[in-house]
């Protein structure tokens, strides 16, 4: 259960894993896209998880739709504006979102940096108009290569201002990421923070590396971390944030069942694990699904998903006064 007198963040959630099959269909109608099915149903099983995929790249095959229908800024702008509805709509107070405007702009040939003012625009009017919290976070994507990541990430630095974070998101297996040692030095000296998508489809040692050789203080998804007890020890010591998503831990089938997933261990351990959606609209779920459902299901007790919305608010990437606002607020209500 979500504990209402305290603040609801959603810290891995991926803006361009989020776009409603209805915009698909809308963008791609204003565009003269040709999809796959003209109506909501139809298309819903070409983007949204139907049962658990056998990869993490079959799983990411499912985003492409959403981000090929972005045919202008605006269309972007709309994307980012719509995700903050939608957060509102799942009772989060404060969302951290990611998106990687390399991936965004692809299909039509966009301006990277266009992509960037666009979904920071978006998400602001959204925070405006909606009455929430959001910060951004720019990905990396990965799956492109190192070329493309440092296109992405000149893009990226044009509002480096706008954002809190860069993270490393794709293909984790194809794309190692001793790739992008020199990408997170850059991002390091722009003075943003990193978190690191590792431990999903790799190993325990692409911890290791994300940690050591990219910086990251926050680790999304980590399941690996539980073949090593020596990283499980440093995570807890070191306050590394573990970012779990449940549900797209089994449609990935990197988690074989809710039952075995070792976020549980993760608490027990003392490591400040999470809970967060990652791609909603893709997974077919929201947050309170993961909070009422998946934790359950994995067998996490009242205490210890309370635990991880506390860990949440702790992780956040926000000042101790902002924090302190956002408690203030859960606990009048
Ligand atoms: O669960 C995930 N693991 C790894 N990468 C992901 C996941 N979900 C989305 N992306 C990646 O993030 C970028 C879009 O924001 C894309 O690169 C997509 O493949
Ligand atoms: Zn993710």
């Amino acid at each position: 259960m979500i504990t209402k007198q305290l603040p609801l963040t959603d810290l891995h959630r991926h803006l361009d894993g989020n776009i409603r099959i209805q915009t698909i269909l809308d963008l791609g109608q204003k565009f003269g896209m040709a999809l796959p099915a003209t109506d909501l149903e139809g298309l819903r099983p070409h983007v949204q998880i139907v049962e658990a995929e056998p990869s993490l790249v079959a799983f990411l095959s499912k985003l492409d739709w959403g981000v090929a229908v972005l045919g202008d800024l605006e269309a972007c702008r709309r994307v980012a504006y719509e995700n903050v509805e939608d957060a509102l709509n799942a009772q989060i107070d404060y969302a951290e979102l990611r998106f990687s405007p390399y991936y965004m702009a692809m299909k039509h040939n966009l301006p990277i940096a266009g992509v960037v003012e666009a979904v920071v625009d978006g998400v602001a009017a959204g925070c405006r108009d909606f009455g929430i919290q959001a910060n951004l976070i720019g990905i990396l994507s990965r799956t492109f290569g190192q070329e493309a990541c440092q296109q992405e990430l000149d893009g990226l630095l044009t509002q480096k201002d706008k954002l809190v974070a860069i993270d490393l998101a794709g293909d984790e297996l194809g794309q190692p990421g001793d790739r992008f040692i020199k990408h997170f030095t850059q991002v390091r000296d722009a003075g943003l923070r990193v978190t690191v998508h590792a431990g999903e489809a790799a190993g325990p040692e692409s911890m290791w590396q994300a940690i050591q050789e990219l910086g990251a203080v926050r680790i999304g998804h980590g399941v690996k971390a539980v073949h090593d007890p020596k990283l499980m020890d440093y995570l807890a010591a070191n306050k590394i944030g573990i970012e779990s998503c449940l549900t797209s831990n089994i449609q990935t089938s990197t988690v074989e069942s809710f039952a075995s997933h070792p976020v549980k261990q993760f608490l027990e351990h003392g490591i400040l694990a999470c809970l967060n959606t990652d791609d909603p609209a893709v997974e077919g779920i929201e947050l309170p699904h993961e909070y009422e459902v998946a934790a359950p299901k994995v067998g996490l007790t009242q205490e210890q998903i309370r635990q991880a919305q506390i860990n949440g608010l702790e992780l956040a990437f926000l000042s101790d006064a902002e924090k302190q606002q956002l408690k203030d607020k859960a606990t009048q209500r």
